[in-house]
């Protein structure tokens, strides 16, 4: 997307580094870093200099590249799978994009793999802006529909940040409406600040300020009342992992959007790129891991002090326990439809094999 008419990914490789924006600063500073050497693309994952599904799973792939490049061996090449696999437990994106690296270079003579693996995760990278493009198509005629059926804008809730800062491009709850931008449809976005790292207010925002989005920041507690009073046309999220039976996992605070949207007859879309469904699981409440961060994140709020400087408050008593899940489940029964690269389909496995045949299960 474009930053003051420049266009940008969120990682690319210029001048033979791999190079990313560092999202910690977002939206009070622009900071570009190059990584280097796979223990900064381990870092850059888990610390959240990047982050969003796609976008973990893109830079893990090149944190691949970079290391075969460094040393292709065997051993080099199972060690990166396991140091950077550990980095965040729930993104099934970070899982499949490292399979994916491994299934192409395991089979070459290591001489070969650091030029595989820089083509392979060039070709993730401009796979997932594709596929996100292609997301956007299928949700603009879900927007449409609902356009056609109203005066005045549509207005639409999103929760978190699932826009181009958490792919390589376009985004994928986003897509869809950038794409009924461009087709000449009003939209609204109401944006989630999406306690507690507030990726709603600090990154959502900034997208939809940057790309002359109308939007309102919201607290993450006001979605349910607009929904009550008729002010939430539609909900589109993302989503970090969804189940082969439909359930979708994402960052914590959906379900109860899920849950609001279900009681207020608003249709809830997932915005869902293919290498983001896990067909191994069915049961997500069971069987996906809920990443538990930092309870740091949750009695400490990171701004901009009066001066401009980018700094973090306390706002809790000191010694303060916290909890800190950072995603949740919402079962498929919640969901209206999956807004996939290849089309709208339903929650349900059924139709999910038949978008996906090529799954096989
Ligand atoms: C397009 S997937 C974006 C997805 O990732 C976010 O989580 P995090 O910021 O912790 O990586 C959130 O769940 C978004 O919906």
């Amino acid at each position: 997307m474009k930053i003051n008419d420049i266009p940008y990914r969120s990682i690319w490789v210029e001048e033979g580094e791999v190079r990313i924006i560092d999202q910690r600063w977002l939206p009070h500073e622009f900071r570009i870093v190059s990584l280097a050497e796979r223990g900064e693309f381990a870092t850059a994952i888990r610390d959240m200099w990047v982050r969003g599904a796609p976008l973990i799973g893109a830079t893990a792939a090149w944190g691949v590249a970079v290391q075969m490049a460094a040393d292709p061996s065997d051993a080099s090449l199972a060690e990166t799978w396991e140091v950077l696999h550990a980095t965040r437990p729930t993104a099934i994106n970070l899982r499949w994009a490292l399979d994916e690296m491994r299934r192409v270079l395991a089979p070459l003579p290591p001489a070969e793999r650091a030029a595989a693996a820089a083509a392979r995760a060039a070709a993730i990278c401009d796979e997932d802006v594709e596929i996100n493009r292609r997301i956007g198509v299928a949700g603009l005629e879900v927007i449409r529909g609902i356009a056609a059926r109203k005066a005045g804008p549509v207005n639409i809730l999103t929760h978190c940040n699932a826009g181009w800062l958490a792919t390589v491009d376009w985004g994928t709850a986003t897509s869809p409406i950038y794409h009924a931008i461009e087709a000449g449809i009003g939209v609204h976005v109401f944006v989630d600040e999406t306690r507690p790292r507030n990726q709603g207010a600090l990154l959502t925002a900034w997208e939809m300020a940057s790309h002359g989005v109308s939007h309102e920041l919201i607290v993450d507690n006001a979605g349910g009342h607009l929904m009550q009073h008729g002010e939430v046309d539609l909900v589109i999220v993302g989503t970090d992992r969804t189940t082969a039976n439909g359930d979708v996992c994402n960052k914590i605070g959906t379900y109860l959007k899920a849950l609001a949207a279900k009681a207020n007859g608003v249709p809830f879309y997932v915005a869902l790129p293919s290498p983001t469904i896990d067909w191994t699981v069915r049961d997500g409440l069971a069987e996906i891991p809920i990443e538990e961060r930092s309870g740091a994140e949750v009695t400490h709020v990171q701004g901009k002090d009066g001066s401009g400087r980018v700094i973090s408050v306390q706002i809790s008593p000191d010694g303060t326990p916290a909890r800190n899940p950072a995603f949740d489940v919402t079962p498929a029964s919640l969901v209206t439809g999956l807004i996939t690269e290849r089309g709208v389909c339903a929650a349900e496995p059924g139709a999910m094999r038949a978008m996906f045949p090529e799954a096989g299960v």
